[in-house]
């Protein structure tokens, strides 16, 4: 079936609509305390629960009247066909011609022979896999798999860039209180040498299992890092004695340290990875929406299937609530279309995600790639041009180390800065300082910033706390500044596939509204191809030569100063 043209989103009559509602209440003067106090159920009509998560928008700058009017522009934007073409399977990634499937990587087993694109069975696909990784991983946990020594895996080494390596790195980040069998992981990403020379140091290459995740198997940091690190293994295997370095010994060794990931598992074999070591996905899975896919290896591995099975629950729960929500009741979708009216009406450029848990430490990190390489574009699915902003830049930090050290931007700077904090009832590491449970007073922290930025403080109240006048204006905090809380139970594998989920569709609705094709990333690509030529000028004079200035004099200074 044709995907539908992209409808510009600055043309339709609910864009109007919300443009004339922005206009009145700047005009009326926005104000979240009188809001609040000409509204008692202001809070339960802007509260939502998705999945097991527990949603307050209610300090954000909207009305009953700016929810219906952002619902309008979803609609009129082909939100809810989009979304249904997106979940059936159609190719609505058009500038690459594939389906976006991220949402069938979590359907469950019983639905076999329900999906079926292109010609395949999609969840059938999906679970064969599973069913594969569940199995080897219950092999490594349970020390049956051993390396070529005899010795049981304790380390595993994932060789993995951008979607590859940080939806991998950040969940194990922040599940490690469920890793339970003994094992670690070490993730490498950077082509930098200093990042593979830390990782390496101090392992024991008979007891490190390496896992390869590439989606294409070409790209330049992973192979180089794999060859790297298939070559310091097999020289220690050898400096230990463990095997002679004939092929036979080394290709042995290989087999026992090195499985891969990828779409491409020709080329897997190619790197000397046995196919029956390969784990698949497919060209449907977009690799910053891949981390529940054969991605998670080293998730599965080292929480258990049974986690990794209730990671998937938590997508797969978030998805099903986002799938049949109508627009103004879906919180997921309401916060992709705040985001719109921030950036597109007040001009925000950018977007906080403060987790107030340690353990989501990564988590702004892993949100950059899906939410900037889906929605940082300038021409619609169809080419044609965006004629409004798009893509804003998603940052943060966690909890109280954020507010040390840039919430004074948010609190008193001159920019807007949405921000979603993100908190849990429950900590894994319940800690008393003199009587005070430390976790109150970090989540004490959440509700006091969260408040401030709604209510601010005024010059009347500086006034009443005995301030010298000249430092009033310093010490003033206009309020109105935009926060959504998220809170959850407990940071658990559930919880985690539930907030994942929810940024991967919020990503989706901002797409679809602004008609970007949120599934490509051709802006990644001439970076890469000069590199290539680049490269060379290093040594060749005649690639020098045919260098810009500015780059050419840069590698002069190279040459001038390389050791
Ligand atoms: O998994 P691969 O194919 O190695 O690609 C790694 C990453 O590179 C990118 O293509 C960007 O360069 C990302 O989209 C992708 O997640």
């Amino acid at each position: 079936m044709a995907v539908s043209a992209p409808v510009d989103a600055t043309k339709t009559l609910a864009w109007e609509a919300l443009k004339a509602h922005y206009d009145a209440l700047q005009a009326e003067g926005i104000s979240l305390k009188d809001w609040f106090a000409a509204d008692p159920d202001r809070v339960s009509k802007l509260t939502f629960q998705a999945g097991d998560l527990h949603f307050d928008l209610s300090k954000n700058l909207i009305t009953d009247e700016t929810v219906k009017l952002l619902a309008d522009l979803g609609r009129a934007c082909g939100v809810e066909e989009r979304r249904a073409a997106m979940f059936a399977g159609e190719h609505i990634n058009t500038t690459e011609d594939r389906a976006v499937l991220h949402t069938a990587l979590r359907r469950p087993a019983e639905q076999k022979g329900q999906l079926i694109v292109d010609g395949q069975d999609v969840v059938a696909d999906v679970h064969e896999v599973l069913d594969r990784m569940y199995a080897f991983a219950e092999r490594v946990r349970s020390g049956e798999w051993r390396g070529v020594t005899g010795k049981k895996i304790e380390h595993l080494v994932s060789i993995g860039i951008g979607g590859s390596d940080l939806g991998p790195v950040m969940a194990y980040e922040a599940l490690r209180p469920y890793a339970d069998a003994g094992i670690d992981c070490r993730y490498i990403s950077n082509i930098d040498p200093n990042d593979m020379a830390e990782k390496v140091k101090g392992l024991d290459p008979e007891t490190t299992l390496v896992i390869i995740v590439s989606k294409t198997f070409t790209t330049l940091e992973t192979l180089t890092n794999a060859r790297e690190v298939k070559a310091w293994m097999l020289e220690q295997l050898k400096a230990a004695g463990a095997i002679d370095g004939s092929d036979e010994q080394n290709a042995e060794a290989i087999a026992k340290h090195f499985v891969a990931v990828s779409t491409a598992l020709d080329l897997v074999a190619d790197f000397g990875i046995d196919p029956e070591n390969a784990f698949g996905f497919w060209n449907w899975v977009g690799g910053r929406y891949s981390v529940d896919s054969a991605v998670g290896l080293s998730l599965i591995i080292v929480l258990g299937p049974e986690r990794f099975q209730q990671f998937l629950a938590g997508f797969r729960a978030i998805d099903e609530y986002f799938e049949n929500t109508p627009l103004e009741e879906n919180v997921v979708a309401l916060m992709g279309l705040m985001n719109v009216w921030y950036v597109n009406f007040f001009g925000a450029d950018t977007h906080a995600v403060l987790p107030y848990t340690q353990y989501l430490h990564r988590f702004p990190a892993y949100l950059q790639q899906l939410t900037m390489e889906s929605n940082g574009k300038q021409v619609r699915w169809d080419g044609s041009a965006v004629t409004c902003h798009t893509g804003e830049v998603f940052w943060g930090e966690p909890g109280t180390n954020g507010q040390h050290a840039f919430y004074q931007l948010i609190h008193q700077g001159n920019v807007m800065v949405p921000a979603d904090f993100i908190a849990f009832a429950n900590t894994h590491n319940p800690a008393q300082d003199n009587g005070q449970d430390v976790h109150e007073l970090f989540l004490g922290n959440f509700l006091a910033q969260t408040k401030a930025l709604a209510f601010g403080k005024t010059a009347e109240e500086v006034r009443a706390e005995g301030t010298p006048e000249e430092i009033v204006p310093a010490r003033v905090f206009t309020g109105n500044r935009p926060t959504t809380s998220i809170f959850g139970d407990t940071l658990t594998p559930f919880a985690l596939g539930e907030l994942i989920a929810l940024y991967e569709h919020i990503t989706f609705v901002q797409g679809t509204v602004w008609g970007i094709d949120s599934y490509d990333q051709w802006g990644v690509e001439l970076g890469k191809q000069l590199a290539k030529q680049i490269t060379p000028a290093f040594h060749d004079d005649e690639a020098l030569a045919a260098q810009d200035a500015s780059t050419r004099a840069l590698i002069e200074y190279y040459r001038a100063h390389r050791q």
